[in-house]
């Protein structure tokens, strides 16, 4: 993003997040106020507060709740650090001035962002273009196009068409100076409810920038909404590579590609040497970054002495689907001048598709000499490499701190 630089001496803005969640949820219905139900998987007023935190590490978050419910809010919030709790009134707007004048209160801040707990899905592309508004305008809105056709209704029946092209439907987060929100807010007839902060800021003078907002950000209003499906993340397809080499030796036995295969020599190591196995991991470790089978299974650990390098790979492939990663395909080349491998592919096939639960068609196992050209050539040991193809989410954005 392209923050306006700190002048030398001059610190990063003061950012707050204000979450209003002293609503009483009515049109949702439900046991509890919405913003305390689950929603896949989470209090809805956890969603919101999570991005702001995964955004900005120090952006203070005050959320604002009803009357009696700090249990609630607490237990909803859990474990998320620091985190200010205020009492709400009657009207949002009510509820958001008690969140300024909290935040006041405090000391007050540079930016802050007025936002829905009822809006989970809240993602740091639209906090980042809300930011960067501010660096040039009092105020900035997340808006979106109206796709539909308007017109005005009376008595069952349509009116005149209204002209589209110039409305937006508004979303929140609503960013602002602080300290020009706190004045326009002080200054709002409390008797007039504003159905949102951009019409107090406009109401006050202030101009307010409007920024792409996002479908995601849609707000949870009726129970339904609830079944509102999660964004899908963003996939991207990684690719890793593994090389390895162990030495042959009389009076070892060989496993190559998990099988054990009868040969007058066998590979040399701590575990059982499996270079194909060993190659394999190392591709599915560096497709997700991960490091090196080394880091995972250090050779100085006598736990691996002697061990079977299926659970080597059995761990990566584990290690990728815990970080949503789906295994595509392995592509394995086996060097070596004997034994020869044809005859054992099959099988290698298959036990690499075993151990990786995945189907065999998605195990390439091919194998070479090197014309009995160097190392592998002249029968001292056997190569393997492997590329692993993997499609996983993509890495979160980093935070403006990791970025600055
Ligand atoms: N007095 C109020 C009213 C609303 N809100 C918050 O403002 C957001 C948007 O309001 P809305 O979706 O209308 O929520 P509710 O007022 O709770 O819903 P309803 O009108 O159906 O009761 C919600 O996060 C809600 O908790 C608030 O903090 N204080
Ligand atoms: C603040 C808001 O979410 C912006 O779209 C909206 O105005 C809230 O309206 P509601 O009537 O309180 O649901």
């Amino acid at each position: 993003m392209n923050d306006v630089p700190s002048l030398p001496g001059q610190s990063a803005p003061r950012r707050a997040a204000l979450i209003v969640a002293a609503g009483k949820g009515l049109r949702a219905g439900g046991s509890l106020p919405k913003q305390y139900a689950l929603h896949q998987g989470k209090p809805l007023l956890r969603h919101s507060a999570e991005a702001f935190a995964a955004w900005q590490r120090d952006c203070a978050i005050i959320v604002v709740i009803g009357e009696a419910q700090r249990t609630l809010a607490e237990a909803a919030l859990e474990g998320l650090g620091d985190v200010t709790y205020v009492t709400g009134g009657v009207e949002r707007s009510d509820s958001v001035r008690a969140g300024l004048m909290a935040i006041a209160a405090q000391g007050g801040c540079d930016r802050v962002f007025i936002h829905d707990a009822a809006r989970p899905h809240l993602s740091a592309a639209v906090l980042d273009r809300l930011d960067e508004a501010l660096n040039t305008l009092a105020g900035a809105v997340p808006v979106l196009p109206v796709v539909d056709s308007l017109a005005r209704g009376n008595d069952g029946l349509m009116q005149e068409a209204v002209d589209r092209a110039a409305l937006w439907r508004i979303q929140t987060p609503q960013a602002f100076h602080f300290d020009s929100i706190l004045a326009a807010h002080l200054a709002w007839p409390v008797s007039a409810p504003a159905s949102d902060d951009s019409q107090v800021a406009r109401a006050a003078g202030l101009d307010v920038a409007i920024v792409q907002g996002d479908e995601a950000l849609r707000k949870i209003t009726f129970a339904e909404d609830f079944a509102m499906p999660a964004p899908l993340p963003q996939l991207m397809t990684r690719t890793g590579m593994g090389y390895d080499v162990h030495r042959l030796a009389s009076g070892e036995e060989l496993w190559l590609g998990g099988i054990r295969i009868e040969h007058d020599k066998g590979l040399v190591g701590h575990s059982d040497a499996d270079v194909a196995l060993h190659a394999i991991t190392d591709a599915l470790l560096g497709a997700m970054a991960l490091g090196d089978i080394g880091e995972h299974f250090p050779p100085s650990d006598p736990q691996w002495r002697g061990a079977d390098s299926a659970r080597f790979l059995a761990h990566a492939a584990s290690l990728v689907r815990a970080k949503g990663g789906e295994i595509v395909n392995i592509d394995l080349t086996v060097i070596c001048e004997a034994p020869k491998i044809g005859p054992h592919k099959r099988a290698i096939q298959q036990r690499i598709a075993e151990i990786l639960t995945l189907h065999p068609d998605q195990i390439g196992v091919k194998a070479t000499t090197t014309e009995r050209l160097g190392f592998t050539g002249r029968g001292e040991g056997i190569a393997a490499q492997a590329v692993a193809n993997v499609i996983a989410p993509a890495p979160s954005q980093p935070t403006k701190d990791e970025r600055a």
